[in-house]
């Protein structure tokens, strides 16, 4: 034990050392030190290197180095969160970063594959102090003994699953098993789909794949970003620091609703309405409604343009030639609309001259080509012609053009448009399920952003100007002990080529990637993470599909789970639009979460509905049956009288109910507001079954189960990682009361 503590000792001491010559650089840096071009890239190529070390070695002091591996040729390596190599000529590694491939067969390794391993060990630490080891030994020849053996191999996975819960997820660096790993440093191209029952750790796993590629790939993906999205704000809080914890920030958590840059779609569909704006119908009927936007006049019934000369006639058949024309540019309809108005110009042009021109004794007309060219310039710049183009051909933000369509849907049949008919009035009224509708009237309208990009040209010139600055002093500066040569931070002094740099660190850009990224519609991801992917919608695939045009993308769901209407229910449902039968599936089988005496109750109620379903089997048993309590009086009063007994001092408890009983448990629960995003870190929280799904607590209350889908039901019963009690008014779902009579046989608690 004293030798690991003394390694650690020296790991810190090492780390101490690298911090406070970073953080003094970055003070140094940060200081005014005058307005000349090289002043300001000097700062900020300290300011950026050193703030993006400080972060990482911040983010894992307190739990640094977590394993030993003894190789069979007599060396060993310490693992850990981050690499860091010593101090001396050789900058030899004295820890390895868990991602490098020599840390592979920690997680790996068996005794019936050592992969030229002699033993495992796991550290254990508080703070900087050594408390516990854990040896497994995986040359079974090997006589040496450390006093440390775990037979089992298991005693710290156990350990960190028997844990008090925070509220927050914890990263599992120290025990990723084997079947997780694999899933992990999978390959970065192409789909990748990972399914798995309740617990099974697909949430976790996806978030250390996420850091994997990171590392593995910093080159695209620090400058392209990873996408991870998940179900509601409440999860992605509850997910937020498990990356930080790797010392990874490259990544842009949103849910669905936050993915159209400007729209924070916070309001509520109904199931029904949300279900129809999912279709992959609706892509279709926006598309025609862009269309129903570009009119023309009915015959006989032309538009009059009032003009000093006289009206000008803009007639069926004049505008049905502009649109036809317009139209066969095969642009957007906002790209589009120049080329129908230049049409319209020139016809109310040809009235004019024609009109004013005439030679009444018949001959040619009278009117020079330059004549000609000022009357053109006189209409184009007639207010009364643009209004009249404006009527039949507006130009259009995704927005007014959403909010025009729910208020009046087309192309959908009468049922379908009264279930999404809802006027939309101010930007708190949007949904998560508009946003897909916005990105895709986006898509169809497109925006004439031709002065845009040329301002980005014209800044990109500039940046290019500025890194060849950058380099100047990037070359010149020391390196830093990271494992990684590979990292960003490192890499600025391989780069010989200024262009490439300024594209890549776009110093004048201050924002991350990630930053970057959230602020753009059309931004590309290196990489995209979806969590409880099972309940997107086809709408929200092709945005999601737009925001990843290389299709590398890690898909984790549970179809078994799925409580939206508009999920889609199968994996070949989803992907073979974007890529046919080209994605790999992988499925996780061991519940981490739930003990099995739980997930033996959960899975009767899905058998019930689907009698060959077979749940992932739990890892352990705690021995504590769930018990359920049928209520006669207030049931609010006994479900609060329930939570308050049961809140443990350390670990969290959720209350998981029917929202119509929110507002009086809430009245009777401390700090617990109905209607409000949970907050997580509470040693008490109220859930509706779908703010649950991806949540873990020590334990649930559910609350009235009668009342929940099956699908919600199960969710629900899977988020306890100790105990399970159920509180009902009506009588229990069948199956669920068989299944606990059958627990009861044996004597089931009752608190
Ligand atoms: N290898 C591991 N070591 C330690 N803990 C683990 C491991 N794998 C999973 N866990 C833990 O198991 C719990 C469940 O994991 P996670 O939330 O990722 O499961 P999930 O499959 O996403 O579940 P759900 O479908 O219910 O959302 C978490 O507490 C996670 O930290």
């Amino acid at each position: 034990m004293q030798h690991e503590q003394d390694y650690i000792d020296h790991l810190y001491a090492r780390v101490d050392a690298l911090r406070a010559q970073t953080a003094t650089a970055v003070e140094e840096a940060q200081r005014p030190d005058g307005n000349t071009r090289q002043a300001r890239v000097e700062r900020d190529v300290r300011v950026a290197e050193r703030s993006g070390l400080l972060a990482a070695l911040n983010a894992v002091d307190g739990s640094l180095c977590f394993g030993r591996i003894d190789l069979s040729d007599g060396g060993s390596h310490h693992i850990g969160r981050i690499g860091i190599r010593e101090d001396d000529d050789e900058r030899t590694p004295i820890l390895i970063d868990w991602r490098a491939p020599v840390a592979r067969p920690f997680y790996l390794a068996t005794g019936h594959t050592p992969m030229g391993l002699r033993r495992r060990r796991h550290i254990t630490t508080l703070g900087r102090t050594v408390t516990e080891l854990h040896d497994e030994l995986l040359d079974l020849e090997d006589a040496e003994r450390t006093g440390y053996e775990d037979p089992s191999g298991d005693a710290v996975l156990l350990a960190s699953l028997g844990a008090a819960r925070t509220g927050r997820m914890s990263d599992i660096v120290r025990t990723i098993q084997a079947e997780q790993d694999r899933i992990i440093r999978a390959p970065h191209s192409g789909v990748l789909v990972v399914e798995g029952g309740p617990g099974t750790g697909k949430t976790a796993v996806a978030l250390h794949r996420a850091a994997f590629l990171l590392y593995e790939h910093r080159e695209v993906l620090a400058k392209r970003a990873v996408l991870i999205v998940g179900p509601n704000p409440a999860f992605l809080s509850y997910i937020g620091e498990v990356l930080p914890s790797l010392g990874e920030t490259g990544v842009l958590l949103a849910t669905l609703g936050e993915l159209y840059p400007g729209i924070e779609a916070r309001g509520t569909d109904s199931p029904r309405a949300a279900a129809v704006k999912g279709r992959a119908e609706l892509a279709e009927a926006l598309r025609l409604a862009v269309r129903d936007r570009q009119q023309v006049p009915e015959p006989g019934e032309p538009v009059v343009v009032p003009h000093d000369d006289g009206d000008l006639v803009l007639d069926w058949h004049l505008v049905d030639e502009a649109r036809e024309a317009a139209r066969a540019t095969r642009l957007q309809h906002n790209l589009a609309r120049p080329h129908f108005a230049f049409r319209i110009i020139d016809a109310l042009t040809a009235q004019l001259v024609e009109r004013i021109g005439t030679d009444p004794y018949g001959g040619p007309n009278l009117l020079g080509p330059d004549d000609v060219a000022q009357l053109g310039k006189a209409v184009a710049a007639n207010p009364e012609v643009h209004a009249a183009i404006s009527q039949l051909w507006p130009e259009l933000t995704p927005e007014e053009f959403v909010a025009d369509y729910l208020a009046e849907p087309t192309h959908l049949s009468e049922e379908d448009a009264a279930a999404i008919r809802r006027p939309v009035t101010s930007p708190a009224d949007w949904t998560p399920a508009d946003v897909p509708l916005l990105d895709e009237a986006a898509e169809l309208l497109g925006e004439d952003d031709s002065a845009q990009r040329a301002a980005a040209e014209a800044e990109r010139q500039e940046r290019i100007a500025y890194a060849e600055g950058v380099l100047e002093v990037a070359r010149g500066s020391e390196s830093f002990e990271f494992e990684d040569t590979e990292s960003e931070i490192l890499a600025a002094h391989d780069i010989i080529d200024a262009e490439r740099m300024a594209e890549r660190h776009e110093e004048a850009d201050h924002r991350s990637a990630a930053e970057r990224a959230a602020a753009d519609r059309t931004w590309a991801f290196g990489h995209i993470i979806v969590d409880e992917a099972q309940e997107l919608s086809p709408m929200a695939w092709r945005l999601l599909m737009r925001r990843c045009p290389t299709r590398s993308m890690t898909l984790v769901g549970d179809p078994v789970q799925t409580s939206e209407e508009a999920g889609v229910g199968s994996w070949e449902d989803i992907l073979a639009p974007y890529v046919e039968n080209r994605w790999e599936h992988t499925r996780l089988a061991v519940n981490y979460r739930t003990p099995a005496e739980i997930m033996e109750l959960a899975g009767a109620v899905v058998r019930a509905e689907h009698p060959g379903f077979a749940p992932p089997s739990s890892v352990r048993s705690t021995g504590t049956r769930a018990w359920a309590r049928q209520v006669t009086g207030d049931l609010a009063a006994e479900v609060a009288e329930a939570a308050l007994a049961q809140t443990p001092d350390e670990g969290r408890l959720a209350v998981i109910a029917p929202r119509r009983l929110h507002e009086a448990l809430a009245a009777r629960l401390p700090g617990v507001v109905a209607g409000a995003e949970p907050d997580l870190t509470r040693h008490l929280v109220l859930l509706a079954p779908r703010q649950a799904k991806g949540l873990e607590f020590d334990r649930v209350l559910v609350v009235e189960p009668a009342e929940f889908g099956t699908s919600d039901l199960y969710v629900a019963l899977t988020r306890a990682t100790q105990a399970l009690g159920i509180l009902h008014e009506s009588a229990l779902p069948p199956a669920l009361a068989e299944a606990l009579d059958a627990h009861s046989g044996s004597g089931a608690p009752r608190p």
